[in-house]
């Protein structure tokens, strides 16, 4: 598999405080790869440097042959990243169809309506509910959705399941496994190590603002001493 995001020697800083320390990781097309670590080690500041929010940042970002530290954050869509941040960014005040209709196509492959709603079919019953009416899950489904009508590449998803009900968990699970199975390549950072081990074909383990760990979901059972002492899983 070819080297999708290659990321090399990134560190980051919010103001005074330097967070993220020499960060190394590659995702490969198709792949989905969660960020494990306890809380604080610098997994959303992974995400938010990767995508451009953070820009206090130095190091190596190449995405799909594309230098990405050039880039400025209103272009990192159309370079075929899309972000889903742990508080979703669905505009709250529209409507279901009104968030659907609003992203512009970045690139080949966005996703039809059609498609939205056989991926997501409860989207298509609340299509007129107002965003604020969703629960947590449909709020965090239409955030996915809207992205993937873009036609970007990489998803990238901070802690999509966090304050979700089991079933509702589940259900994004199988959202993603369908993904996947259409190609899509998937990074994620994810607390609920369940989930995580169902949809993963790859982890990466953060600590102090460095991955120290790398394995395939194959390697899991080796792994669970190690993983149980760091995360307490
Ligand atoms: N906007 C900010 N300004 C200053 N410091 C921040 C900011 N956001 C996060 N931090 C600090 O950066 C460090 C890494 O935070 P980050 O959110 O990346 O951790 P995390 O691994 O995602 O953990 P969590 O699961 O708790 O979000 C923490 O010490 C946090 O307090």
């Amino acid at each position: 598999m070819t080297a999708l995001l290659e990321v090399r020697g990134l560190n980051a800083w919010y103001g005074e405080s330097h967070i993220l320390h020499g960060v190394d990781m590659t995702v490969r097309e198709g792949e989905t790869v969660t960020i494990l670590g306890r809380n604080g080690v610098g997994k959303t500041t992974t995400l938010r440097t990767l995508v451009g929010i953070v820009r206090a940042r130095k190091g190596q970002i190449v995405f799909n042959g594309t230098d990405m530290m050039k880039v400025p954050l209103h272009r990192t869509a159309r370079c075929g990243i899309g972000f889903v941040p742990e508080e979703r960014g669905i505009f709250s005040t529209l409507s279901v169809m009104e968030n659907l209709m609003l992203p512009p196509q970045v690139a080949d492959g966005g996703m039809s309506l059609d498609e939205i709603f056989e991926l997501f079919p409860n989207l298509q019953e609340r299509r007129n509910s107002q965003g604020t009416r969703l629960s947590g899950g449909e709020q965090q489904m239409l955030a996915i959705a809207r992205i993937l009508r873009t036609g970007v590449k990489l998803l990238i998803l901070d802690e999509p399941t966090e304050g979700l009900a089991p079933v509702i968990v589940q259900r994004i699970g199988e959202v993603l496994k369908k993904l996947k199975e259409r190609g899509m390549t998937v990074l994620l950072v994810e607390q609920n190590f369940r989930f995580a081990s169902r949809v993963a074909d790859r982890f990466y383990l953060m600590e102090h603002g460095q991955m120290v760990s790398e394995f395939k979901v194959e390697e899991l059972p080796e792994r669970m001493d190690m993983l149980h002492k760091v995360l307490g899983v």
